[in-house]
């Protein structure tokens, strides 16, 4: 059984975070680990509260899941402090896992904002250095290469300024375009689009951890990026057009979905 670690950021409505990405895991056919980052007290409507780890409780908890089932990819989401963000750039260069995908969460569809701007900083200096793949959406992918992204002409320039600044593959996320769900992804000084046809669910609460869980899912089972990108999408559409609507706000996806047929082929290795 392959392994993959979320280090995250839990939601108390089940939708994003933690939960949506051990559901996505468990769906995806990997065993699902989770170092919790900060509990938020959070809904469909909005995020109430924060309380994030200490430093010391997030080293410990790190420790414990490499020291005993080692993790074939990790997926990171919301970090939103400086120091919480460094003690996972030290453990990941101690531990080396293989396949690191980073989701650089900053603020929620509702609007809140979920890491400080000097964790911002760090994030930029830290951990985003060692990512094989980061996926930022537009609003990210703008404050990652410092200019506004209104195409998708603006959308290839964005990937490739923050692809050569630091060295990782990007994956830049279309969903907050108004027409389509098409994502961009840069590597290897080459560039690839995934073309998504806009599902009209307005319940999208939690579709970036799910894509980045299921995406470091697929790398676990020894997929390609673009292969793993390609299986996270088609999972993520299936989610999306459940057309499951729960709560007053931007709703969570429907995980519990008939994955037959969606997934043609199974990795070499799995
Ligand atoms: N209405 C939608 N229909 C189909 N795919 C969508 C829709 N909204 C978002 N997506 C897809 O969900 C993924 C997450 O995208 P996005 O919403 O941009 O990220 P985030 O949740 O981090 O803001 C992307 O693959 C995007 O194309
Ligand atoms: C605990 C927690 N982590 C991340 C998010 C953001 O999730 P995301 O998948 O980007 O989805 P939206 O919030 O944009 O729908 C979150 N809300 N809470």
């Amino acid at each position: 059984m392959k392994v993959t670690l979320t280090i995250a950021g839990s939601d108390s409505s089940g939708g994003a975070g933690i939960q949506a990405d051990l559901k996505t895991m468990c769906m995806n056919g990997v065993y699902g680990e989770s170092v919790i980052t900060a509990l938020t007290a959070q809904n469909t409507t909005g995020v109430r509260a924060v309380l994030d780890s200490t430093p010391a409780f997030l080293e410990a908890q790190l420790d414990a899941v490499f020291e005993d089932i080692y993790p074939d990819a990790v997926k990171i989401g919301m970090v939103s402090q400086s120091a919480l963000i460094h003690v996972i750039a030290t453990k990941l260069q101690y531990y080396h896992p293989k396949n690191i995908v980073l989701d650089p969460v900053m603020v929620a569809t509702s609007g809140a904002k979920l890491i400080s701007d000097e964790a911002i900083h760090t994030l930029k200096e830290e951990l985003i250095p060692l990512a094989n793949l980061i996926t930022p959406n537009i609003p990210e992918a703008e404050v990652l290469s410092h200019m506004k992204i209104t195409s998708s002409k603006d959308m290839l320039k964005a990937a490739k300024k923050i692809y050569d600044t630091y060295g990782c593959a990007v994956l830049c996320k279309g969903g907050h375009q108004l027409n389509d769900a098409n994502d961009l992804l840069y590597i290897n000084n080459t560039y690839q689009w995934f073309y998504g046809k806009r599902i009209p669910n307005n319940n999208t609460h939690g579709t970036g951890c799910t894509l980045s869980s299921a995406i470091a899912a697929n790398l676990a089972k020894g997929f390609t990026i673009q292969e793993s990108i390609q299986r996270a999408k088609d999972y993520l559409s299936l989610a999306l057009s459940a057309m499951l609507d729960l709560g007053a706000g931007s709703g969570p996806m429907m995980h519990n979905v008939n994955l037959k047929g969606i997934y043609s082929e199974e990795a070499d290795n799995e």
